[in-house]
């Protein structure tokens, strides 16, 4: 037997497909094949250790969720073997094992006990489950009467708080509002430090690099890469990058106007264009805005500029008017400007712009342009840290003893 905690080999899962929902009736009676088999998954392989984490990334229908059902017994491999130890706890479909007419605590009982606890550790850890999951007074009230978030809520507190071998986490945690989502990641990065292993799927691909040791991106049921979750999260964004139209390149946001001639009216933004589509860490950035400045002053016409990551993480915000610069009109009542960043400082990932188009107030907003130009960010090597943004900083020697620099502090 392998020391593993999670041993794939070979493994493959095939779901019979009828032609017509009667067929299945009709094999079962005349006792003759009416089906052909789709393959879900088709020789995995892997291997995890205590600790270990692995997202598990792919398009639609590329096997995740059939992966995650197998890894928590849910389904039967086809083929190879699936050798799972330990205690497992998954956190599937929304509400799956859920009994809508019980109550928050009927179902936390339930579910505790379903995960193998005894009597006394269910009394023991209930609590615990009820506090993670913050239900207020609705732990009495029936689950049908939940929201999803608050369904998201009582099923992961179960699903984590009994610190099992493997926990199991597919998408349902998008559901949980922002609170929640910090509370659960961070629960799931406590107990990953205590050794438990996790499994995490998800189409944020930050939260399964910032949560993931490994990765594997699953392709129609097979296994396209497996490795280090950096290295195979950018192989597969910018697999999806290449297979996107060129058209669909928005690197340079169109006029919504003409610009010639455009001198009356309210300013309107023109023109939106990156020097590239792709960047390095470091690398030089710039984005040129052009506008009409309308009927207004050029005092009055400010451009800001927000850079956004895909996951809408807002990384950087300023403006003309912040910045205190002012626009030049080329004489034909448009204006435009660049802003620079000679050593871009964000780390790999996918992010876009907002363009605002202010008064010198900077309350009024004349024309605004939201998710534009897409871009991608590669880092040279992951000796760049992880992260969002790369900031300058330094190690140094502390040559003082502890009692020294605890001093120095306090003080
Ligand atoms: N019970 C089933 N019977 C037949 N085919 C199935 C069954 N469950 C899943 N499939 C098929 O298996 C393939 C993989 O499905 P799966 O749900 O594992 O994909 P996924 O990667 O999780 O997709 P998504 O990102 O959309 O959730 C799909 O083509 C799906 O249609």
């Amino acid at each position: 037997m392998s020391a593993a905690v999670i041993h794939l080999q070979h493994v493959g899962v095939a779901y019979p497909r009828y032609t017509h929902p009667r067929d299945a009736l009709l094999e079962w009676v005349l006792r003759r094949p009416r089906h052909t088999l789709f393959h879900a998954l088709r020789d995995v392989s892997l291997s995890l250790d205590a600790g270990d984490s692995l997202g598990i990334i792919g398009d639609n229908g590329a096997g995740k969720s059939t992966l995650l059902k197998l890894l928590a017994g849910n389904l039967a491999p086809t083929a190879g073997t699936c050798v799972v130890q330990g205690r497992r706890s998954a956190l599937l479909e929304l509400g799956t094992g859920m009994q809508p007419e019980f109550s928050g605590v009927e179902n936390a009982r339930m579910g505790l006990a379903l995960r193998g606890l005894t009597h006394a550790e269910i009394t023991a850890k209930l609590p615990e489950v009820l506090a993670f999951a913050e239900l207020g007074e609705f732990a009495q009230q029936p689950v049908k009467t939940y929201s999803s978030g608050m369904v998201v809520r009582l099923v992961f507190a179960i699903a984590a708080v009994i610190e099992p071998d493997v926990l199991i986490v597919d998408e349902a945690l998008a559901v949980g509002d922002q609170y929640f989502q910090k509370k659960s990641l961070d629960r799931m990065r406590e107990i990953l430090r205590n050794g438990t292993t996790l499994v995490f799927c998800s189409h944020n691909l930050y939260q399964v690099r910032e949560m993931c040791r490994k990765a594997v991106w699953l392709e129609r049921g097979t296994v396209r890469l497996l490795g280090d979750a950096q290295t195979v999260v950018d192989a597969y964004q910018d697999a999806v990058r290449k297979r996107t139209p060129v058209g669909a390149d928005l690197r340079v946001c169109p006029d919504r106007c003409e610009l010639e001639g455009a001198h009356v009216g309210a300013p309107l933004l023109g023109n939106v264009t990156l020097n590239r589509p792709h960047f390095q860490t470091h690398d030089r950035f710039a984005v040129t805005v052009q506008a009409i400045r309308g009927n207004r002053p050029l005092s009055d016409v400010h451009i800001g500029i927000v850079i956004r990551r895909n996951d809408d993480i807002q990384c950087f915000g300023i403006s003309t008017l912040h910045d205190g610069v002012q626009m030049q009109d080329h004489g034909n009542g448009v204006v435009s400007t660049r802003f620079v960043i000679e050593r871009l400082p964000l780390l790999s990932g996918e992010y876009c712009l907002e363009v605002w188009l202010i008064d010198a107030s900077g309350v009024h907003v004349y024309d605004s342009r939201e998710r534009c130009c897409h871009f991608r960010v590669q880092q040279a090597s992951q000796q760049q840290g992880v992260g969002m943004a790369w900031l300058p900083h330094r190690w140094e020697v502390v040559v003082e003893s502890p009692e020294v620099a605890t001093d120095a502090v306090a003080a």
